[in-house]
């Protein structure tokens, strides 16, 4: 067991949280090779298994296509298969990933989180919270979705957890006007963070998108070049409607990087990978469970590797 797995540090909580994914891929590699060479059939079983994880067709084509132009002394030695794939599955992944550093931009620095109710948005800001006031950051929590009174209490709890100061208004109060006045405050009291929850019902698109894009003008208005990041919150578990999600919001240019939650919750992992690469903003941050550090930044190799069941390198 490596030093990480027993100190349950991030890469062993990234293959737990990966496992029902790892086991989807990581096993059935294995069935589909052992009894076999590497042939034809095998890798129409192999594509056929990463478009069952989600991955779509032409991605789960490609990596097929490159497996097959490999050379493997012994088609049934599963590990080098799976370190081939894993690399496949990287290579997809390539220029994809960036990291989330609040605390080397300008300051207060601010950051918007978007998505549609449910996807994770307020754990992981109260994650990010946590994180930075453990860093010894001063943080404003702003409960931007005025429009769910239990939006803001479950806020209001990671606050007072992380030890970040909050800000909220009244349900059906103006989340714009709210923003700018966080950022005056956070400004004149020397906030270095500032995170901002937003609302996320996608019954009407058009009223969201247009509260959100009032929310970054205000925001411009008072602290120039803010928000300085826009963190999207896609939830794994809903499959291909994550992609759909990521249209929606992406089309609107804003978002700068992505976060994908709930990988624990799913054995189609391989949602992330058509994502990352329709997507014009990276992956910054993924969620592999409930647990504060359970949200990890984002390595497309050792996520590859984890995937499918392999030791991450570390
Ligand atoms: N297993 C698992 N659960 C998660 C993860 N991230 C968030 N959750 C859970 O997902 C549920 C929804 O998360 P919220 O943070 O409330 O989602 P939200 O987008 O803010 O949604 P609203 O509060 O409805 O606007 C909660 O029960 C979280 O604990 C993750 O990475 N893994």
């Amino acid at each position: 067991m490596s030093d990480d797995k027993k100190k349950g540090g991030w890469l062993s909580r990234l293959t737990q949280g990966l496992t029902k994914t790892s086991t989807e891929i990581g096993q059935q590699i294995t069935s589909v090779f052992t009894q076999k060479p590497l042939d034809e059939k095998a890798l129409e079983d192999l594509e056929d298994l990463l478009i069952e994880s989600d991955f779509g067709p032409q991605i789960a084509a490609d990596i097929a296509q490159k497996l097959s132009q490999q050379k493997f002394n012994d088609p049934k030695d599963t590990n080098a298969i799976k370190a081939a794939l894993a690399d496949a599955i990287a290579d997809e992944l390539s220029g994809r990933e960036d990291t989330f550093d609040a605390l080397s931009g300008p300051k207060p620095y601010i950051v918007l989180f978007v998505g549609v109710n449910g996807s994770g948005k307020t754990t992981t800001l109260g994650k990010i919270a946590a994180d930075l006031t453990s860093k010894g950051a001063r943080v404003l929590i702003v409960a931007g979705d005025t429009f769910r009174a239990a939006a803001v209490e479950q806020l209001k709890v990671w606050a007072q957890r992380a030890g970040a100061d909050f800000m909220g208004r009244k349900t059906g109060a103006d989340a714009a006007g709210l923003a700018y006045d966080a950022c005056v405050r956070a400004k004149e009291e020397n906030y270095d963070v500032v995170l901002i929850d937003t609302a996320g019902r996608l019954q009407n698109k058009q009223q969201l998108m247009d509260e959100l894009l009032k929310i970054v003008r205000v925001i411009k208005k008072v602290i120039d070049g803010a928000p300085h990041e826009t963190l999207l919150v896609l939830d794994a578990t809903v499959g291909r409607n994550a992609l759909a999600q990521e249209q929606i919001f992406g089309r609107q240019a804003f978002v700068s990087g992505l976060v994908m939650t709930k990988l624990d919750g799913t054995a189609r992992g391989g949602i992330l990978v058509p994502i990352a690469k329709a997507s014009d903003a990276p992956i910054k941050l993924i969620g592999v469970g409930e647990d504060i550090d359970d949200l990890q930044p984002f390595k497309a190799r050792e996520f590859a590797r984890s995937m499918v069941g392999l030791e991450p390198l570390g």
